[in-house]
């Protein structure tokens, strides 16, 4: 295993340690993620009782394959824990999310969090924000427009592309990846992109996270935010 997939299982097995019984868990997407879905549908089989709510399809089924009994988002109003990776983030606790295209469910279910627990290996420490292009959720006809309007924000946005085909999210949304350069008032953008019609949502998760686990070498370094 490489030591970035071991750091990033580290620091997965130590944010499912803060998981207690009869909780509600929201499970993020992604190769972070992925490890600590792996160690709760461990312990699940172990007797642990608990109820979890994916971020994605991909998640869903995972989380499926492993046994975890999963609930509705409508059926909630509050969600105990969430464990999700970050594409970047700053010890501030300041996040780029939705490499893996899952932005929106995402912001749902942190939003809805009363603990957000953001799991990365170390090379997504950053000091700014802005090396990884912000992905931005939009309704498809309404691409052309929100890629003008970025321009005017000095953003340079491309339609996201998988294997040659137009990447789609669960909702069936595009994703536009956008060059910011290095950000340097997040919380100004966020709002700036809020503003934009034909958006749906962006990576920008700015009041969230709670702690950050980062998985570095052999141990794991821990970063605390208070939610706003
Ligand atoms: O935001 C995400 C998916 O939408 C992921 O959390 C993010 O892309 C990090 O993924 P990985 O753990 O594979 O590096």
């Amino acid at each position: 295993m490489s030591t970035q997939s071991q750091e990033k299982e580290l620091a997965a097995k130590a944010a499912v340690q803060f998981i207690t019984n009869h909780q509600i868990v929201g499970l993020g997407t992604g190769s972070t993620a992925y490890y600590a879905i792996m160690e709760i549908g461990r312990l699940v089989r172990n007797g642990m009782n608990i109820k979890a709510i994916p971020t994605s399809k991909h998640t869903q089924r995972l989380a499926m394959e492993q046994g975890i009994p999963l609930v509705e988002i409508a059926a909630l109003s509050a969600i105990d824990l969430t464990i999700d990776g970050a594409d970047e983030f700053t010890a501030e606790g300041l996040l780029i999310k939705g490499g893996g295209g899952a932005l929106l469910h995402e912001k749902i279910i942190a939003s809805l969090s009363k603990t957000n627990i953001i799991i990365a290996d170390s090379s997504k420490r950053v000091d700014k924000l802005g090396q990884f292009r912000v992905p931005i959720e939009v309704i498809p006809m309404a691409c052309g427009m929100v890629l003008n309007k970025l321009r005017a924000l000095a953003g340079r946005g491309t339609l996201r592309q998988t294997n040659g085909t137009t990447f789609c999210t669960d909702e069936g949304n595009y994703i536009l990846d956008v060059d910011f350069g290095l950000i340097d008032d997040p919380c100004a953008l966020a709002q700036e992109l809020d503003g934009l019609v034909g958006v749906v949502e962006h990576g920008l998760f700015l009041n969230t996270t709670t702690t950050i686990l980062m998985g570095q070498g052999d141990s794991v370094l821990r970063f605390d935010r208070q939610k706003k």
